[in-house]
């Protein structure tokens, strides 16, 4: 059989969509036609969390009606802790995500009513209940007692309190912003078409999002955040870094947060986040990290050529905010829920199964030999 294979998919156009555009050539990303720099520049993650699912931005009255219900149903239900605190205590907490989503689902009496209302509804929900599960994850982790959600904060201040107690500076608020608004959505990346492709089959949102978590988890996606920041602990000294960069390449190991299947010539969220590492940088004294992203990218780019992804400017300010490194792809959940959960709901809008051919290279047929 011949056939027109593309390894991975690259290059292949798989369905329209309305949600975001990735233009490589001129190093714009848009949701729903805003350039994402813009919408980090001068909104709340709740507003583009709207804009993202209704496609226009709130006005005045949307926001305040789209915020209230979010902060009205941010707590989860006993059982969902009690789900949460049976994964083994040291368990990856994107495993004990994938769990608690399911356990979300299960919940749910109206999981399997795919009408647009009630998965907007369902996104909605997941939107305020999963900040609630990964802070627990994150306090569980360091054995402290759970925090519950305060419906007088905003989504992201509320976050910060229940994971740390308080509420930072809102510089750091700022900058924690800035990275949920840049992860929240990116076309047909591997965590969202894994949910399209679930959603495809007529299964439920919960199961989707199920999927994706996964999806994200593996280190050639979302769980580079994490490896980014285990690599340069390891470095330690940014006088080292080079040395360090060309010894992996020359041993033919890949370098986390660099590289894109898509952006080839720079990833466009890149500038935007790293000045948001910078001023974390300038408020809790770790310049030194800067400094180590700048000798790496400096050595990545002579060497290879290839640029930073958004995961390497994320990882270090996501430390620099106090955050454990396994809580750093939960982190990037938070904000892709939005992603994922539109998209499932569009590749619902206009549905086709999703199911690719393959060209069999197995052996030709032959009879099945008499049993011994
Ligand atoms: C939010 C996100 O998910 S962004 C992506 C986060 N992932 C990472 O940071 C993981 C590291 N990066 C990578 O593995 C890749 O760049 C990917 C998977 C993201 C995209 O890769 P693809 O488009 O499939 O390209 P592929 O992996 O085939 O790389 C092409 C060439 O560049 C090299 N290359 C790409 N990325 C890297 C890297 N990070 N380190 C070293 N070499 C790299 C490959 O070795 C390959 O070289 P070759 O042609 O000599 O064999
Ligand atoms: O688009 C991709 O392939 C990876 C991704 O999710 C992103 O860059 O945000």
């Amino acid at each position: 059989m011949s056939a027109d294979i593309r390894k991975g998919l690259a290059g292949v156009v798989a369905d329209t969509t309305a949600i975001s555009e990735v233009v490589p050539e001129t190093l714009s990303l848009t949701y729903r036609g805003y350039p994402v720099q813009q919408l980090a520049a001068s909104r709340s993650f709740e507003e583009v969390a709207h804009l993202i699912w209704y496609g226009e931005l709130p006005d005045a009255a949307a926001l305040a009606a789209f915020t209230a219900r979010e902060r009205a149903q941010r707590e989860v239900t006993r059982s969902t802790i009690g789900v949460v605190d049976r994964v083994p205590d040291n368990c990856h907490p994107m495993d004990l995500l994938r769990t608690a989503v399911s356990c979300l689902g299960a919940e749910d009496p109206s999981e399997d009513d795919n009408r647009r209302a009630s998965n907007q509804a369902k996104a909605e929900a997941l939107f305020a209940k999963l900040p609630t599960v990964i802070a627990h994850a994150h306090r569980r982790r360091r054995g402290l007692a759970r925090i519950a959600p305060d419906p007088g904060l905003g989504w992201s201040a509320n976050f910060f309190h229940m994971c740390f107690g308080e509420v930072p500076a809102p510089e750091v608020l700022r900058c924690f912003e800035v990275s949920m608004i840049l992860y929240a959505e990116h076309s047909f990346n591997a965590s969202t078409f894994t949910a399209r492709v679930v959603a495809s089959t007529l299964s439920d949102m919960y199961s989707a999002v199920t999927a994706a978590v996964g999806a994200l988890k593996g280190p050639l996606h979302g769980g580079a955040n994490e490896a980014v920041m285990k690599m340069m602990l390891e470095i330690a000294d940014p006088d080292r870094a080079g040395d360090w960069l060309r010894a992996r390449l020359a041993a033919k190991e890949k370098v986390m947060g660099f590289g894109h299947r898509v952006y080839k010539d720079a990833d466009s969220r890149v500038p935007t986040m790293k000045a948001a590492l910078v001023d974390m940088a300038a408020l809790t004294g770790g310049r030194k990290w800067v400094r180590m992203y700048e000798e790496l990218e400096r050595a990545m780019l002579e060497a290879k050529g290839i640029h930073p992804n958004l995961d390497f400017p994320a990882g270090p300010a996501y430390y620099l905010m106090g955050f454990d490194i396994p809580m750093f792809t939960p982190l990037f959940v938070m904000s892709r829920v939005t992603g994922w959960t539109a998209h499932i709901i569009e590749q619902l809008d206009a549905n086709a199964l999703i199911r690719p051919l393959s060209a069999y290279t197995g052996p030709s047929e032959r009879p099945v030999p008499a049993a011994a």
